[in-house]
């Protein structure tokens, strides 16, 4: 059975984000994940995540002026500078709180420019050198244009050549399930050839994004497939839920 990491910007929003914490861990969850922490101290937030005795899966990098449509900087012109800072921003986070990973995210700018994709390599390569040492993982994720428009890493295949490109063991995929299917379909084969450089996973039903089990996809098939290949990280519960949290987490008892 999959390790599933609840995902607390999506899921448990009936409480103050703080509060998730707890509410994941009695809802039988071991993990979890979010978007930002940004808004709280580290210290606070790995109060509550000790508190309710969780782990964290995951994290993303500052993703810019998120409220303003920003959805990360490690592509885009002109924000060097503040990508690097942070990084730093995040590490910080990662090791106060113990996260074993980070997600970087690339922001809105266009893959077929050769200056974005220079700008884009030389920004991982510099996050992979400054994270490296401490342990901390970094992944990058394929987003669907429907979800995000304008974002810049859109394609799994292309993201696969820029991990191998760095070719730096701390720099894997974020598979999410979700985004898969609906950029490319093939999740099964996609899992097969990509695993060895997959660092976290994560599920959402599509075209929906409400909970596994309600979408065009044979999550259960797919969960024991992630099984079979031996996955040993978490797999990130990133949907919707239909109604409330707890009403929906009948496809997680069946786990
Ligand atoms: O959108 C997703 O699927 C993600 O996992 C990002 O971290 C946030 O947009
Ligand atoms: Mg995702």
């Amino acid at each position: 059975m999959p390790r599933f990491a609840a995902n607390l910007t999506m899921m448990f929003n009936e409480h103050a984000f703080l509060d998730r914490f707890q509410a994941a861990a009695d809802a039988g969850f071991e993990a979890v994940e979010f978007l930002f922490p940004y808004d709280h101290p580290a210290e606070l937030v790995a109060d509550k995540l000790q508190r309710a005795g969780l782990s964290q899966a995951l994290f993303n990098m500052p993703p810019g002026n998120w409220h303003a449509g920003e959805r990360g900087l490690a592509a885009v012109a002109g924000r060097e500078a503040e990508f690097r800072a942070s990084v730093d921003t995040a590490l910080g986070y990662a090791k106060i709180i113990g996260s074993p990973l980070l997600h970087v995210m690339a922001g809105l700018a266009d893959r077929r420019d050769p200056a974005a994709m220079t700008r884009y390599l030389d920004a991982l390569q510099f996050a992979v050198d400054a994270t490296e040492d401490a342990g901390v993982g970094l992944v990058i994720e394929p987003i669907n244009g429907r979800d995000m428009p304008g974002y810049f890493l859109d394609d799994f295949d292309v993201a696969l050549d820029i991990v191998r490109k760095i070719d730096r063991p701390s720099l894997r995929l974020q598979f999410d399930i979700y985004h898969r299917q609906i950029l490319h379909g093939d999740v099964i084969m996609a899992l097969r050839s990509m695993m060895p450089w997959i660092a976290h996973i994560q599920v959402a039903s599509v075209p929906k994004r409400n909970e596994p089990g309600t979408g065009e996809l044979n999550d259960a098939l797919i969960f024991s497939e992630i099984d079979a290949l031996g996955y040993d990280g978490f797999v990130g519960c990133e949907y919707r839920p239909a109604g409330t949290t707890e009403d929906g987490l009948s496809w997680l008892k069946a786990w």
